[in-house]
């Protein structure tokens, strides 16, 4: 039996035809953008009377001016709130950025006297012919990319050389459809199509999905967390930050756009404990990648390329934290005998099970087998560099850095491209993305990680597990731990009675993933970061809930739209759906959502089918196929772009198998040839790594 409604008492069953009863025949579909693009083309710009004539209507209009009045105006408030602070770039950004968001509503309420009730779909269309003036958007700023002609500037600007922060980390989410507020401008989408309030993601949660703890017999759990792993390389949503550039702490309370709560129902089975989940908002950012004004966008604080942001970081002052200063070298722990460690951080929050000393980076320790991935990579740097210094000994420690920062993203990329994407997708849809391998750099696309993308196509969240296995070396079952214990906390990883970080590794070679569907572990959907606590507001997080409410505060379409963009035909009633989800799937979201222009993008992908031949359901994999393709095209770097590689580096990248780099970088006595695949007696059986292995072949870089 499926959860009643703990939310909603009225809901009611669904009859095809209550759009028609809520939506007045001739009020504007709000929720689809195509239409949206389709009306751009046929009607001419209109505003409502009082824009121009109006006594309220600033004309002649002075960017410059609201601009600087509303600038002074946060830095006062900001000084007098923290008066010993020193006011850094980053707080300026986020003052600027406020102020562009500030300045486009109160230039849009003078000149459109009152935003209630006036044709929002316009507006921004409206805003983006403002720039915004040159020295308050350091986007505008020249850049001189000489040095970066054959290497990545590690923020990702001069990559594109004509458009040369395009891509760059700081830079907008990108989107593929209109975004969707309910004021038009930026506030987060709360309201069915019937004009009754959608129910709370929570609630959503609760009564969409379950835990019938599916394994997919297909893929590791290997395979799972290193598509996390991918994921953020890409994307790193950043979180709203105050006045001072300190993160905003939200609380139940708190009800601004600076946070984006989950209201928890009553009666609610897990969390009757507590009221809310209190997240931050997303910063917000100039919408697009030229300073431009307009509608609220998200900023994305990675790089949107495939660069190994989460090894690297993406700011010249992160990486230069992390590294030795000699020989190229990234920094390591020395846990001898067994394989360097990441180094310890010197500031920031303890992890959970920790003393002060020792620091939690929030993203990389978020499990255990993540961490051991970014320790793989850490450690193939440290490789790379001393094989570099063996055939060049005159390399400066730049030169040794930088060669094997190279051929460490080369590899990744290998991988990311030759055999993750074709298993999560599928050939036939490979081939249809990427029908001749890599297609030619074009500096005309921008490299934009879609919103649509990181919010809800590529948190493939249904794949996470319950437990998490500790391996010996010889693959020998040692334990099982459930993920909060190995998620945000150091000590397991120290456990060497228990083989230490590498244990986790080894074990998620053997353990399978989550099938892809509506079924979410209830350590992500009623315990993530749970606390004991008994002071702590939010003593626990719902991730598939967190994800909805996010598509709902990033402004994302109904995943109606993105059905339509996929070559599907878009949903009038439910059982149109049918092509992409399953009659039980068509009734669980009947049963939550009044309409199908209401179902939330990453609640409708989560329902779906999966793609034949792929592992993630039809729409989740379309747009990501498209995300995967845009990135490659328009990276000038990319590992078969000219000039990058020469045909016989290349060769040594291809010839470089998954399995000898997990034999080199995780400490383990034996490793299937296809780690991404269950271990089999035949075809995928585990080996000695003294057998069949090969390293990679730096003859080439001689
Ligand atoms: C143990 C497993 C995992 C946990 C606990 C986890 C947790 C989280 C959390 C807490 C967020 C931020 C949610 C928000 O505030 O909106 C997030 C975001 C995300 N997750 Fe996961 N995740 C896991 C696995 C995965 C996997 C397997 C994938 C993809 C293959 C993935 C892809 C993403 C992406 C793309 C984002 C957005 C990142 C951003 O833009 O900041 N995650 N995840
Ligand atoms: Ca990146």
């Amino acid at each position: 039996m499926r959860p009643q409604s703990y939310y909603r008492d009225d809901s009611y069953d669904d009859d095809d035809d209550d759009r028609d009863k809520y939506q007045r025949a001739d009020e504007p579909d709000r929720y689809l953008a195509d239409d949206y693009d389709n009306r751009k083309k046929t009607t001419k710009k209109t505003f409502p009377d009082c824009l121009f004539g109006s006594s309220k209507a600033v004309k002649p209009f002075n960017m410059q001016n609201m601009f600087e009045t509303e600038i002074r105006r946060l830095s006062k408030t900001i000084n007098t709130e923290n008066s010993d602070d020193e006011i850094n770039d980053a707080t300026r950004q986020s003052i600027i950025a406020k102020a562009a968001v500030h300045v486009s509503s109160s230039l849009l309420s003078s000149l459109f006297c009152d935003l209630n009730g006036t044709d929002t779909e316009n507006l921004d269309e409206f805003l983006r012919q403002f720039q915004v003036p040159e020295k308050f958007c350091s986007l505008h700023s020249k850049i001189d990319c000489d040095a970066y002609k054959d290497r990545r500037h590690i923020s990702g600007i001069c990559n594109n050389l004509k458009n040369p922060h395009y891509g760059s980390a700081g830079t907008p989410f990108t989107r593929i459809k209109k975004a969707v507020y309910d004021d038009g401008l930026g506030k987060r989408r709360s309201k069915s199509v019937t004009g009754r309030p959608l129910p709370s993601a929570r609630d959503c949660s609760l009564r969409l999905f379950q835990n019938k703890q599916q394994f997919s017999r297909s893929y590791t759990n290997y395979f799972v967390i290193f598509g996390q792993f991918i994921g953020h390389d890409m994307s790193l949503a950043a979180p709203a930050k105050d006045g001072s550039g300190k993160p905003i702490a939200c609380g139940c309370n708190r009800n601004d756009d600076m946070c984006s709560n989950v209201k928890i129902p009553p009666n609610d089975p897990w969390m009757s404990d507590q009221k809310c989940m209190a997240i931050p908002a997303t910063a917000e950012a100039f919408p697009d990648q030229i300073c431009s004004l307009g509608i609220r966008e998200q900023k994305n604080d990675n790089t949107h390329f495939i660069d190994l942001s989460v090894v690297y970081g993406s700011s010249q002052e992160t990486i230069d934290n992390f590294r030795e200063h000699t020989d190229g070298l990234l920094i390591v722990t020395d846990v001898t005998p067994y394989k360097d460690y990441l180094p310890q951080q010197q500031s920031g929050q303890s992890c959970v099970d920790a003393d002060d000393r020792v620091k939690c980076d929030g993203r990389v320790m978020e499990n255990l087998v993540l961490t051991g991935i970014v320790t793989q990579w850490w450690r193939f740097h440290n490789m790379l560099a001393r094989k570099l210094k063996e055939l060049h000994s005159d390399w400066s420690d730049d030169e040794l850095f930088e060669g094997a920062k190279k051929i460490n993203v080369g590899y990744f990329q290998k991988v990311v491209f030759d055999e993750y994407l074709p298993m999560l997708l599928g050939q036939e849809l490979t081939d249809q993305f990427f029908p001749d391998g890599p297609t030619k750099y074009d500096p005309e696309k921008i490299p934009g990680v879609w919103t649509e993308f990181s919010t809800a196509a590529f948190r493939c969240h249904s794949l996470v597990r319950e437990w998490y296995s500790r391996a010996t070396p010889y693959h020998k079952l040692i334990d099982q731990k459930l993920l909060w214990d190995i998620s945000l906390r150091a000590a397991p990883a120290w456990d060497f009675n228990f083989g230490g970080l590498d244990a986790y590794l080894r074990g998620s070679v053997n353990d399978f993933g989550y099938a892809w569907d509506w079924n979410f572990a209830d350590q992500i959907r009623h315990h993530l970061f749970e606390t004991n606590d008994k002071k702590a507001e939010t003593k626990r997080y719902d991730l598939p809930a967190m994800n909805i409410n996010r598509c709902r505060a990033h402004g994302i379409s109904s995943y109606n739209v993105y059905r339509e963009w996929c070559g599907y035909k878009r949903a009038k009633k439910f059982s149109d759906f049918s092509d992409t989800i399953n009659t039980e799937g068509i009734q669980n979201l009947r049963e939550v959502y009044d309409d199908p222009d209401d179902v939330d993008l990453f609640a409708g992908l989560n329902m779906e089918d999966s793609v034949p031949g792929g592992l993630i359901g039809k729409t989740s994999a379309c747009i990501v196929a498209r995300q995967f393709a845009l990135i490659q095209v328009s990276d000038r770097f990319y590992y078969e772009h000219e000039g990058v590689f020469t045909p016989a580096q290349l060769q040594a990248l291809k010839d470089f198998t998954h399995r000898s780099f997990m034999c080199d970088t995780v400490e383990t006595y034996s490793m299937q040839t296809d780690p991404y695949k269950p271990r089999t007696p035949e075809g995928n059986e585990q080996i000695p790594c003294t057998e069949n292995y090969a390293t990679l072949n730096m003859e080439p870089w001689r």
